[in-house]
């Protein structure tokens, strides 16, 4: 894939989720909701939070995506994670996984086995999650014993690039590594991205609503454009937000208003590489 064709898929997919306005359903995390739907929001989609199965399956038949996010789990949550994949594997739609906290208890680690089968057009996660999901899923790179400490990461971007590939090619999907320099591959090309504040780390949930804005992508555009266009859109944001407040309340606000504003061509052109692998 030429860089240019990339650049105009990922100005593409911002520009018609903001035309469009996709619903996305999400499952996610208890700590960074409220953030997850204003991230959302802020990027274009239209957001609803659920807790229960019949409900996810509701949204995965409303919606263009569906984002599941493993941070905080009930007991609810062993249903409605799988049956809300299963649809949309069955509707040949895109969803979006965040396996937070992997390797915390046996709910998460039953749940994400149960999940390798649905294959997430998009896995996105810190480089330690990405380690570790591979690891779990018994793919190339991965380790199950990867140094996940809580929601954290470990482990640096880099590390991770054999186990990010290794799962996009199984998910036949996309895969987002976060950290101080983002990696994103489809499995025949990694794009690295640049920009952020060092910030993000210190504001919760910075992870969550970008696999969160990943899906809202993932309904107009291709899981590479998509979660590259996230991935962009994030360190564009960040880099912005970091200019107008340096202290992470008034920086998370400044976030929230700096990816409302940015333009498709903005996010398009924020600095990334390409090459193939
Ligand atoms: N040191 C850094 N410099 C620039 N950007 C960063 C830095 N660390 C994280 N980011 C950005 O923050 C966002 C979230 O990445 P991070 O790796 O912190 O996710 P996470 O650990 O899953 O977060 P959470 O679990 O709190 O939601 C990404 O857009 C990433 O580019
Ligand atoms: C802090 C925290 N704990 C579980 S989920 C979450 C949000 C960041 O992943
Ligand atoms: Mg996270």
């Amino acid at each position: 894939m030429e860089k240019a064709e990339l650049e105009r898929q990922v100005a593409a997919a911002v520009d018609v989720a903001r035309r469009e306005v996709p619903l996305v359903g999400s499952v996610t995390n208890a700590v960074s909701v409220n953030f997850v739907a204003n991230a959302q929001l802020a990027a274009g989609g239209s957001a609803a939070m659920v807790y229960l199965p019949d409900e996810a399956e509701f949204l995965a038949q409303a919606g263009g995506a569906l984002y599941l996010n493993l941070g905080t789990l009930l007991p609810v949550h062993e249903e409605t994670m799988p049956r809300g994949a299963r649809a949309m594997r069955e509707l040949g739609k895109p969803w979006v996984l965040d396996p937070v906290g992997i390797g915390i208890g046996s709910l998460r680690t039953g749940i994400l086995k149960e999940l390798k089968v649905c294959k997430p057009a998009i896995v996105r996660a810190n480089a330690s999650e990405v380690i570790a999901l591979a690891g779990l899923w018994e793919l190339d790179g991965g380790d199950v014993r990867a140094r996940v400490r809580g929601v954290d990461s470990t482990d640096e971007v880099d590390a991770a690039e054999g186990a990010a590939v290794a799962l996009a090619r199984w998910t036949e999907g996309a895969v987002a590594v976060s950290g101080a320099v983002d990696l994103v591959t489809d499995g025949t090309v990694v794009a690295t991205s640049r920009g952020g504040s060092p910030l993000m780390e210190k504001v919760t949930g910075f992870g969550c609503s970008l696999g969160g804005v990943a899906a809202v992508y993932a309904a107009v555009a291709s899981p590479l454009a998509a979660a590259l266009a996230a991935t962009a859109a994030y360190n564009l944001a960040g880099a912005r937000a970091f200019a107008r407040a340096q202290a992470p309340g008034s920086f998370q606000a400044a976030f929230l208003d700096e990816l409302y504003e940015a333009s498709a061509a903005d996010v398009a052109g924020n600095p990334f590489d390409i090459r193939e692998v």
